[in-house]
């Protein structure tokens, strides 16, 4: 290589020494880029004779961004052999920087690297204008556009023996991340080389333009392979011919096929004749219904979308499949349609040893899947015990369904519990409706007042029972339900089975598991913690604190309750809304409580004995005969003979009476 040193004359030479003299642009013959680029480095206070060693990058930072560049690196070493190969003897120098005009790699003949001149291009060095003033490098950082600057045309003097072409290398979203220099030290300049120089930069900033993508789709695609892998809805992809491409697992185990038996299969072939039809008369639906008769759950929610190209041609269609029973159980969750049990174990309230047998009895059964047969009266609180069962149950993320059997018309029942199918009968919905097996399906279905269920229905529940499948009315399609099912009843069910009105097998069927819930009246020191539990309830709805005077609760527990649980969270409610300023006094309870007749204190004492102060007895036998005498006043219009006749006492005791409990006439 020749190292050239510039004649004075050069009339750039002297346009630069002019320059330098006043940094007046205005003043100076050189070419725009070049003038601006001496203005920057004037104003800047870069010294033009300045023939320091360039800075450069310590051994770590070099590496630290030898690292961050590795692709950088990678893709445009072979563009820079190529070039370097192609001018190879001429001395010239091709280099690759960073965007901040660090070099990171270089490639030069082995004796145009051993010239001292030379001696300022090495890995970690930097052009950048700041530095070493106008040169290629550094100047088309600041401009943009790619840029020769030759000789003089250099602000350092220790540049002018060069000449270097050089252009940006920018990423996918245009930023500049690069330049590519070709540098020799010559007098003569030509302009293909920053021809050449620019298309190799532009050839670079296409390929990694193309790496980056693939990384972006390699990306995507893993993303998609994990969806699609880990997924819970079936996915199917067909073809334009209905062909299936690509099934992912969760597809695969809802079929019960293997990858072989679905792959290149026509998509209808994969179902029955009605399922095929439907799933493939269409390029778009949502949310129809698959009935498939095949092991385990067939029955399927399914919907599906084009798949359309970029030029707006649908090329095949993406089936998505999810479990019926998966769509119950998310409608469930959202609370939307009433499926759903809220009470706990803990929401059961009492402290008598009946209620504490019949929670250890249930507890027990919520640990099985076994059917249990609730016995209790009205308002004992059986659903709640069902409730509380399921929540405990391994069922308990699945629906709990309740049905009044005794609340629903006899000619309804079949209907409500095993649906039917579209046409079944005059007025069946269009599409059919799922019955209240298929809906519990994966949870509880609660039958309640089982006792009033019509015989030929109990024919057609114990079929469900023992095949655990259902069919729906006007259809012979075997729909495959796995529920727990518990059943409650205030009948005495074998009484009913020796009237013939309930089917012998059936009672067993049900009766695995038996739990008797005893009336309130036959566990009464459980009313004062019912009592204060509801009161408690009802001081949070209304924002109200309550107090109660002590004769109230006695007399709660003197009453025989026939709507036991139920009925007394009515008479607190009721005592409730009618005490002022929040005190509750037995003049706020219901008048039904004071009939004699409905007493229990009266009519059973050695019960109170045990539960009660002498004390205590003592204020309800006060209170029932205080009421007693005002019930009568009221249902004979205040006539004292009638109501002294009635009570078989004289007038004159019941005026003594009515004088020591205040009663006004
Ligand atoms: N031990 C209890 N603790 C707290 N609340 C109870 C208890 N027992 C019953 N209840 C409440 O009493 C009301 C009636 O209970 P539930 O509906 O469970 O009774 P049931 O026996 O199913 O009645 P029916 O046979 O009339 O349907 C509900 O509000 C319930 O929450």
């Amino acid at each position: 290589m020749t190292i050239v040193a510039l004649p004075m004359m050069d009339p750039v030479y002297i346009e630069w020494k002019n320059f330098l003299k006043t940094g007046n642009p205005y003043k100076c013959n050189a070419r725009q880029q070049i003038v601006e680029s001496w203005g920057r480095c004037y104003h800047g206070g870069v010294d033009p004779y300045d023939d320091k060693i360039h800075q450069r990058l310590d051994e770590l930072n070099l590496h630290k961004v030898l690292k961050e560049k590795e692709k950088l690196i990678e893709i445009a070493k072979p563009f820079m052999s190529k070039l370097h190969e192609f001018f190879k003897g001429a001395g010239l120098i091709v280099v690759l920087t960073d965007e901040n005009g660090c070099i990171l790699e270089m490639l030069c003949d082995e004796d145009t690297r051993q010239h001292p001149m030379i001696s300022c291009f090495y890995p970690g060095s930097s052009w950048q204008e700041e530095a070493v003033g106008t040169n290629a490098i550094g100047t088309v950082l600041k401009q943009g556009e790619p840029l020769q600057v030759s000789g003089a045309e250099h602000y350092c003097k220790k540049n002018h023996s060069f000449v270097c072409s050089a252009a940006s290398i920018f990423d996918s979203n245009g930023r500049t991340i690069g330049v590519l220099d070709i540098s020799y030290a010559s007098r003569a300049s030509h302009l293909h080389t920053l021809g050449i120089v620019a298309v190799i930069a532009e050839a670079i900033t296409a390929e990694l333009g193309i790496w980056q993508k693939n990384c972006e789709l390699d990306l995507l695609s893993k993303r998609m392979a994990k969806f699609f892998n880990t997924v819970s809805d079936g996915v199917l992809i067909v073809d334009n011919n209905e062909v299936v491409v690509e099934i992912n697992p969760a597809g695969k185990a809802m079929l019960g096929k293997s990858e072989q038996c679905v792959i290149g299969i026509e998509l209808k072939r994969l179902f029955d004749n009605k399922s095929g039809v439907l799933l493939t008369n269409s390029k778009r639906y949502h949310n129809i219904e698959i009935i498939v008769d095949n092991k385990g759950d067939g029955h399927f929610i399914a919907s599906r979308e084009p798949l359309i190209n970029d030029h707006d041609v649908i090329t095949g269609g993406i089936i998505f499949l999810r479990h019926s029973i998966q769509v119950k159980n998310m409608v469930n969750l959202n609370h939307s349609n009433g499926n759903y049990a809220t009470l706990q174990f803990s929401d059961i309230i009492g402290k008598s040893v009946e209620i504490r047998e019949a929670i250890h009895v249930a507890t027990r059964a919520a640990a099985t899947t076994s059917n249990v047969l609730l016995h209790g009266e009205s308002g004992t609180g059986k659903e709640i015990f069902a409730q509380a069962i399921h929540n405990q149950s391994c069922k308990h993320n699945g629906p709990f369904v309740a049905v009044n059997c005794g609340a629903i018309p006899r000619e309804l029942i079949g209907s409500e519990l095993f649906g039917y199918e579209e046409g079944a009968f005059t007025g069946a919905k269009r599409g059919g409706k799922p019955g209240k097996f298929e809906l519990a399906s994966g949870g509880t279905l609660f039958l309640d007042e089982i006792g009033d269920m019509p015989l030929e229905q109990q024919t057609a529940l114990l079929r469900v029972i023992q095949e655990r499948k259902v069919a729906r009315i006007g259809s012979d399609k075997m729909i495959p339900v796995t529920i727990r099912l518990i059943c409650a009843t205030h009948k005495n069910l074998l009484e009913e089975v020796e009237k013939g009105a309930f089917r012998l097998d059936l009672f067993y069927r049900l009766n695995v598991l038996s739990i008797i819930i005893p009336p309130l009246r036959e566990r009464r020191e459980d009313i004062p913690w019912l009592f204060e539990h509801f009161l408690e309830k009802l001081s949070r709805e209304q924002g109200c604190e309550f107090s109660v005077e002590d004769e109230v609760v006695p007399y709660l527990t003197g009453y025989h309750w026939p709507g036991n649980v139920r009925e007394l969270q009515n008479v607190i409610e009721h005592a409730a809304c009618l005490a002022e300023n929040g005190v509750i006094t037995v003049g706020h309870l219901p008048e039904l409580l004071f009939a004699p007749e409905s007493r229990m204190v009266l009519a059973s004492p050695q019960i109170d004995e045990t539960i009660f102060s002498r004390e205590q007895r003592q204020q309800m036998a006060e209170f029932t005969e205080k009421y007693k005498i005002i019930s009568k006043l009221d249902a004979f219009a205040g006539n004292v003979s009638r109501v002294a006749k009635e009570l078989g006492i004289s007038r004159k005791t019941l005026y003594n009476k009515m004088r020591l409990h205040a009663i006004k006439n």
